[in-house]
């Protein structure tokens, strides 16, 4: 499924700097772990991890910005370009979405990217997370979130723009969209996948109540397709991955395209204004207070 041309040709002119002045070193090969069948090699750059299963056609693609797979532009960069390359190597129908950080899947957006930071730099960032998730949420390929830690909020999100979503029973494991706990709010398009997820009371409470639920909850509201020890998660995921790939690839591309298509051209109609909306939000003083605050409330938490 195409992203409207616009979209790709903005990302590419959006992103293509950013491959490169970022340092990244995408394309960069290496034997995957284990053999990984018939000779498959790892690539990816430094923060995404990409190992690709040929004979399947399946790839794992595992976040690998530590401590806690805080959505930097970086980082956020990465992910598209990985994305962008699999899904233009005819050789891969799915991607499973993981962590290589323990005890985390993804701590949503990097704070320090819009705390203190200025409005270009804000602007710039939200562009990003506005690309990644047009990209996970229009994905041709099917998307297996395998959730193996913490998912607040722009991780919720990543997740959510996934196909499915298994995720790991452990209590500390939480998900949800919990923007209003740090004094902001959920941009609507991240409102509108938590409704088409959940449903709108669902959402309507979870969202103002800023809820992180634990995965018996997260499952119970439908926020997750699956919850399972978390030694099988990556099992479960290449289960689900496989029960996908039966459907012939058009039907389903079709299919997911009528259901998302709104949704997605929802921001696409209105991406600059969104971006304005994000930028003299977040760069107003209270909202400045209200994140350093949490930024702050978070490092010391380890003391
Ligand atoms: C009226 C019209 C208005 C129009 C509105 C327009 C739209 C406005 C939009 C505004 C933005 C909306 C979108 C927001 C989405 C987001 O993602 S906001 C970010 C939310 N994220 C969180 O709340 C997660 C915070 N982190 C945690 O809860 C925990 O870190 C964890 C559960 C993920 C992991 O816990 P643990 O393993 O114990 O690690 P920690 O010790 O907590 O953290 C280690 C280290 O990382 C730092 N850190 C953690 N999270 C983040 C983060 N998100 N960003 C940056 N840094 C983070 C943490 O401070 C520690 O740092 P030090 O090692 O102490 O330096």
């Amino acid at each position: 499924m195409a992203l409207a041309s616009g979209v790709r040709f903005a990302a590419r002119a959006l992103l293509r700097p950013w491959a490169l002045l970022r340092g990244t070193t995408l394309g960069r090969t290496e034997p995957a772990a284990g053999g990984g069948g018939d000779g498959a090699r790892r690539f990816g750059s430094q923060r995404v991890l990409v190992e690709p299963d040929a004979a399947s056609g399946v790839a794992v693609m595992k976040l690998r910005n530590p401590p806690v797979n805080a959505l930097s532009l970086e980082l956020l960069t990465e992910l598209v370009i990985s994305l962008e390359k699999l899904e233009n190597d005819k050789t891969f129908r799915g991607v499973i979405l993981t962590s290589d950080c323990p005890r985390v899947f993804c701590a949503g957006l990097d704070l320090t990217e819009i705390c203190g930071r200025n409005p270009a730099h804000c602007a710039e960032y939200w562009k990003a997370m506005q690309e990644l998730w047009l990209r996970t949420y229009l994905s041709s390929l099917v998307l297996v979130a395998a959730i193996n830690g913490a998912c607040p909020a722009g991780g919720c999100i990543i997740a959510l723009s996934c196909d499915c979503r298994v995720l790991a029973d452990n209590p500390k494991y939480r998900i949800g969209l919990n923007e209003t706990l740090l004094g902001i709010i959920a941009p609507f398009w991240l409102k509108d996948t938590y409704v088409n997820t959940i449903g709108h009371r669902a959402s309507e409470q979870a969202l103002q109540l800023g809820s992180l639920f634990p995965p018996a909850e997260a499952l119970q509201v439908g926020l997750v397709d699956q919850v399972v020890p978390e030694d099988q998660v990556q099992s479960t995921a290449l289960s689900e991955m496989a029960r996908w790939l039966a459907v012939p690839d058009h039907a389903r591309q079709l299919t997911k395209n009528m259901m998302r298509k709104a949704t997605a051209d929802r921001l696409l109609r209105q991406r600059d204004a969104d971006t304005q909306n994000f930028v003299s939000f977040v760069c107003r003083d209270s909202i400045q207070k209200s994140l350093q605050a949490y930024l702050e409330k978070l490092r010391q938490r380890k003391g």
